[in-house]
């Protein structure tokens, strides 16, 4: 693809407005989806930040669940970051009971893996492909505890979680299409995984 490609932001609930400018700043054709309808345009879609249990609820709710569903088994490219991140995998832990996710990642996420609220923490991440660290920003984020033979780890970071012991932990992993992170670049001014996302988008179409 030559032009501008379209790129769906799910904007039931999330930090939807910061992944639109980045999405636009890096050369895409940013929309909010919050109507089936809105997805038939999409060449790819991204999960923002926030709560990844109110995601789930409005998108079934608001008949968006299955349509999206549907597009990422199609093989439409999807990014999440953080409660996006979360609503890609295929296991959830410390999750809502009735809590679903597109499993479009094979891997299992932890919520608020790194503590609550207050352990929100800024640090920097090394990740593949990239010249140099990404300055990622975290909060009340997931870790992902394990991943299947098709996910490629892109990134990790040594830190403790809620149990205080200080290990490694994966925080940014792609599979074909779909590519998630712990931490939300929206909020900072570093478009590289915008870009990333947008030419895997460019080579889908
Ligand atoms: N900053 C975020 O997106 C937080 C994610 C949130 N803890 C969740 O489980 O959905």
């Amino acid at each position: 693809m030559s032009g501008r490609p379209v790129v769906g932001v799910f904007a039931l609930q999330g930090d939807v407005r910061e992944h639109v400018r980045a999405l636009t700043a890096v050369g895409a054709t940013a929309v909010p989806v919050r109507r089936p309808a809105e997805l038939d345009d999409v060449d790819g879609l991204v999960i923002p930040g926030g709560e990844s249990t109110t995601m789930s609820k409005l998108s079934v709710d608001f008949g968006l669940y299955d349509p999206i569903a549907k597009r990422i088994a199609d093989g439409m490219p999807v990014y999440g970051s953080c409660a996006g991140m979360i609503m890609l995998a295929s296991t959830v832990l410390d999750g809502r009971p009735d809590q679903q996710s597109f499993g479009a990642i094979s891997m299992t996420v932890r919520r608020n893996a790194f503590g609550r609220q207050v352990d929100s923490f800024e640090a920097p991440v090394s990740v593949s492909g990239l010249d140099a660290p990404f300055h990622a920003v975290f909060i009340r984020a997931p870790w992902v505890e394990s991943v299947g033979a098709d996910v490629a780890v892109l990134g990790s970071i040594s830190r403790a979680g809620v149990d205080g012991t200080v290990a490694p932990h994966v925080v940014a992993v792609r599979q074909g299409a779909a590519l998630a992170t712990s931490f939300h670049p929206e909020l900072t001014g570093d478009l590289r995984l915008h870009e990333l996302f947008v030419e895997m988008v460019r080579e889908a179409a």
